[in-house]
């Protein structure tokens, strides 16, 4: 089978690992995951992911309420350290090599980010998971999905999420809203479509790095993507 990229970013959102419950991760859906990620990888396609922290972290944003910003930011990225481990765990019960490698210094529990090594990873046939998204407050992992993909010269990022492509508005709340099958990065960020954060928009136009948006609970879709096939939408130049 021939694939359409040979080196991948895959952005999973937090809130997906949750699969059907409230909060937390679901056993169910990482290996849902996981099982995915390891279809790809026997197509030979290089897989670099970086995991939202949604799942845990909107638990205790009712906590979070009224700190100061940059605080609360920080325990948004551990919770992604979280959910980095708990994936880097599924992977490897599943016989998936994979390293985590985390933007925070937290060395006793996880590599601290090395770009070089992460390539090297990638070179060896490795998964790896980027933690604690850019490190910085103020930011999203959607941004740090942007950031990490440019920086291991993936072809594309590709971000995981609830619904199945950009809508003209959010089809969670909007029910007329329409799919598009390819969008502008200039029209996704002048329209304001909400998907992703125009951060992540803006530095993945300026590094000319599209990205596909489809839905992680649509079983096969992520192996549809990496084969070139009709899913989602693209966000292109
Ligand atoms: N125009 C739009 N098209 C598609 N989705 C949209 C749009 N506007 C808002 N959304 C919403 O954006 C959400 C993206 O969710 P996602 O969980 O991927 O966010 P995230 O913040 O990157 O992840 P996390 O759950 O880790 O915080 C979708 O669930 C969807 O409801
Ligand atoms: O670079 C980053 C990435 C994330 N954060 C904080 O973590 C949470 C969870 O990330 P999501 O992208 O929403 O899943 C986010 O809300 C930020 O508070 C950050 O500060 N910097």
């Amino acid at each position: 089978m021939t694939v359409a990229y040979r080196r991948i970013l895959l952005k999973l959102s937090g809130e997906a690992l949750m699969g059907d419950d409230d909060y937390g991760i679901s056993r169910d859906m990482l290996a849902r995951i996981v099982a995915e990620i390891a279809e790809i990888r026997a197509l030979g396609v290089e897989v670099g992911v970086v995991i939202g922290g949604g799942n845990i972290f909107r638990g205790v944003a009712g906590g979070a309420a009224g700190m100061d910003r940059a605080t609360a930011d920080y325990m948004g990225m551990l919770a992604t350290v979280m959910n980095a481990l708990a994936l880097g765990d599924a992977m490897r019960q599943a016989g998936v090599a994979a390293r985590v490698q985390s933007a925070l210094s937290i060395e006793p529990v996880v590599e601290f980010y090395i770009r070089g090594k992460s390539i090297r990873y990638l070179e060896e046939g490795k998964v790896v998971i980027f933690a604690a998204g850019t490190g910085n407050p103020f930011f999203t992992t959607d941004t740090a999905a942007a950031l990490r993909g440019r920086e291991i010269e993936a072809e594309v990022v590709l971000k995981a999420t609830k619904v199945d492509g950009v809508y003209s508005a959010d089809p969670m709340k909007d029910k007329s809203a329409t799919r598009y099958d390819r969008i502008s990065f200039d029209e996704a960020i002048s329209r304001d479509l909400k998907v992703m954060d125009a951060t992540a928009l803006a530095l993945c136009r300026d590094q000319q790095l599209p990205i596909k948006v489809f839905s992680i609970f649509k079983p096969g879709a992520l192996k549809r993507v990496v084969l070139g096939e009709d899913e989602g939408t693209l966000v292109h130049i």
